[in-house]
């Protein structure tokens, strides 16, 4: 992708006050307050835990039960002089299959009423890096195509406040790279980039601070590291597939990194020392000459940590 435009604006402040949101008996957002800054915020959070209903009352498309969300001390809730600040990529896809990356990304503009919708429209998709493929209809597109076209669509109004739901779902390891180097970019010149995520790893690798969500309560806030070093204290559980699952179990069994493997369909490890044990695998691996096809954190590890902060 290209360099987002490098106009510096002043910083802009997100702010949730006590805010709530319920759905018949299910509260799904629960009394949570949060400021969110300049620069990049991970939104860290299992399933269900509230992350796409914070993300919608921020946008403006759903009004809060109770509390306010506000942009630089305005409501976000129908509020259109914010709806031009605020840029929206949804975790879903609403795109129609028969119309192009262009037009869909033109329509926005032209809803917008920007001055000059294809010059803006132009510029956002070279910014994602799309303008060869903007004549083709979306439904040809892969996943990662259309999340770039998502993302077009949310900067075609270069808004002050971008909202990523999930952005990296779908997405191979270059495009991952470059959505995060774009929205590293975005968040240097003075834009509110947050971005949902229930994978930790992901959200290490970009987010200056983080917010963690767990069963519709605010669990944790702010330095990554500080939040990190809590986890670390857990087993982390991984999945691994390689070349050779029984050979690598045995030498993370006689490791003192690890405190259980299982041997299934793939290799399930409960790692100990996490910095031990990334540090170990690739160099047991290399040394048994095992390749390792996949290591993927275990969802359900990262619930216990999450509702570890919780309880804490
Ligand atoms: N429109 C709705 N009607 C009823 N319940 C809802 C609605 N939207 C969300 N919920 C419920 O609110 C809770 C929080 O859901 P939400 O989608 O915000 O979580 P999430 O953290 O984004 O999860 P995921 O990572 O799975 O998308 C869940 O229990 C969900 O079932």
């Amino acid at each position: 992708m290209s360099q987002a435009t490098r106009i510096e604006r002043a910083p802009v402040v997100l702010k949730l006050e006590q805010v709530s949101r319920w759905f018949g008996n299910v509260v799904a957002v629960n009394d949570v307050s949060m400021t969110i800054g300049a620069g990049v915020t991970g939104l860290l959070g299992p399933n269900g835990a509230g992350k796409s209903t914070l993300i919608h009352m921020m946008s403006g498309f759903l009004p809060p039960s109770s509390g306010s969300v506000t942009v630089d001390g305005q409501a976000t809730w129908h509020n259109e002089g914010i709806y031009r600040r605020i840029g929206l990529v949804p975790e879903r896809e609403a795109m129609y299959d028969g119309v192009s990356g262009w037009d869909f990304v033109l329509a926005n503009a032209r809803l917008h009423r920007l001055p000059d919708p294809k010059a803006a429209a132009r510029r956002a998709i070279e910014t994602v890096d799309m303008l060869e493929a903007s004549s083709r209809d979306v439904g040809g597109y892969s996943k990662g195509m259309k999340q770039r076209i998502k993302m077009a669509t949310a900067l075609v109004h270069d808004p002050d406040v971008l909202l990523l739901d999930e952005p990296f779902n779908g997405m191979d390891p270059r495009q991952r790279l470059q959505l995060m180097d774009l929205m590293t970019e975005l968040g240097r010149t003075g834009r509110v980039v947050l971005f949902s995520s229930h994978i930790l790893e992901e959200v290490e690798q970009i987010a200056g601070g983080i917010e963690v969500m767990v069963a519709g309560r605010h669990a944790a806030s702010g330095d990554f590291r500080e939040i990190r070093r809590l986890m670390t204290e857990r087993p982390h559980q991984y999945t691994i597939r390689s070349s050779d699952d029984r050979a690598l179990a045995a030498a993370l069994i006689a490791d003192g990194s690890t405190s259980g493997v299982e041997l299934g369909d793939r290799l399930n490890v409960q790692a100990t020392d996490y910095t031990r044990f990334a540090h170990r695998l690739p160099v047991f691996a290399r040394e048994r000459g095992i390749r390792l096809y996949e290591v993927t954190p275990a969802d359900e590890s990262l619930e216990k940590v999450f509702s570890y902060l919780v309880n804490r």
